[in-house]
């Protein structure tokens, strides 16, 4: 996905949150938000989720589905958790018949079984923002927008978001999230992005410097067919291609002590993009990928 030069004013008089913006992110790929108060990170989100259009530029191959949390669920709806779940599954296209499997999956595992009868507006905020994870993954969505997903969980729930985003890599979709209280850490492996001044660019020297060995491994994956790596490197200037690395350094297996291994892994050539980028996220150091032929 990517937007190509976008602009945003919420008024046709008033001043532009964001001027000339220009990211992309591929399949398999994460990219955290961060900014001040007010800087625009909701603001880029939405735009990226298809809530707001851009008044100037275009947001260019937006998966089919996207699936999106604001940063405050709109409890004050009707419905129980089922009755609400139940409804979002058929709009999100769920047949009748599937939906009931498809909440029951996410209300256990987003620990709301106790909940299940309760009316929206009774629930607790970290509650309500569980729901709020829950309707957006009841398809696996190839886009998941999660705006300030931490805000509100307790410990034990801030844990799933990072499982959460890993099985969206997996599955080859990407995912966008904002942060500014700095839980940045529990994604090691994502991109990083700064919305400050109006517009966009790859987060600031607090980033660790990318190993050599990172900066190699994108052209590499071009050259194996991934569509990801293909977009990254492509963008030469833009923030997904410089922000790429710092992550990999994050967990680079080389600040470890005892020495390192080498873990040679084959996969479809299709699935490189989303391999790479969940290998990445969960830490480990991209050296090369090569092509062979089939055996
Ligand atoms: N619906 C709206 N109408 C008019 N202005 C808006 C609207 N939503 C946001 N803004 C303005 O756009 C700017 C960016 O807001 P946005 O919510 O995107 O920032 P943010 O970085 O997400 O902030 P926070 O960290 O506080 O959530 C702010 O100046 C805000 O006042």
């Amino acid at each position: 996905m990517r937007l190509q030069d976008v602009w945003l004013r919420y008024d046709r008089r008033g001043p532009w949150v964001l001027r000339d913006v220009c990211v992309q992110m591929g399949p398999g790929e994460a990219a955290i938000v961060l900014g001040r108060n007010g800087a625009g990170k909701s603001t880029l989100l939405q735009l990226a989720a298809g809530v707001f259009r851009p008044g100037r530029g275009a947001v260019l191959d937006r998966p089919d589905r996207v699936g999106w949390v604001p940063e405050r669920f709109p409890a004050d709806q009707p419905f129980t958790i089922r009755q609400y779940l139940t409804g979002m599954g058929r709009m999100a296209g769920l047949t009748a018949s599937a939906v009931p499997a498809a909440v029951d999956r996410w209300v256990e595992r987003l620990g709301l079984a106790a909940y299940r009868e309760v009316p929206l507006p009774q629930l607790s905020k970290g509650t309500a923002q569980k729901v709020g994870l829950a309707q957006a993954l009841l398809v696996p969505p190839g886009l998941l927008v999660l705006d300030e997903p931490w805000e509100g969980l307790d410990a034990e729930s801030r844990e799933l978001v990072p499982e959460l985003v890993t099985e969206v890599l997996t599955g080859g979709g990407s995912v966008l999230v904002s942060d500014h209280r700095g839980e940045t850490a529990r994604l090691p492996g994502a991109l990083r992005w700064l919305v400050a001044d109006g517009t966009v660019r790859p987060a600031d020297a607090a980033a660790p410097a990318p190993p050599p060995a990172a900066s190699a491994g994108s052209p590499a994956v071009a050259a194996a067919g991934s569509p990801s790596a293909g977009s990254s490197a492509a963008s030469a200037g833009a923030p997904v291609a410089a922000a790429g690395s710092p992550a990999v350094a994050a967990g680079s297996p080389a600040a470890e002590p005892g020495g390192v291994s080498v873990v040679e892994v084959v996969v479809p050539t299709a699935r490189v993009g989303g391999t790479v980028a969940a290998l990445r996220a969960a830490g480990h150091e991209i050296r090369r990928v090569r092509e062979e032929s089939a055996r």
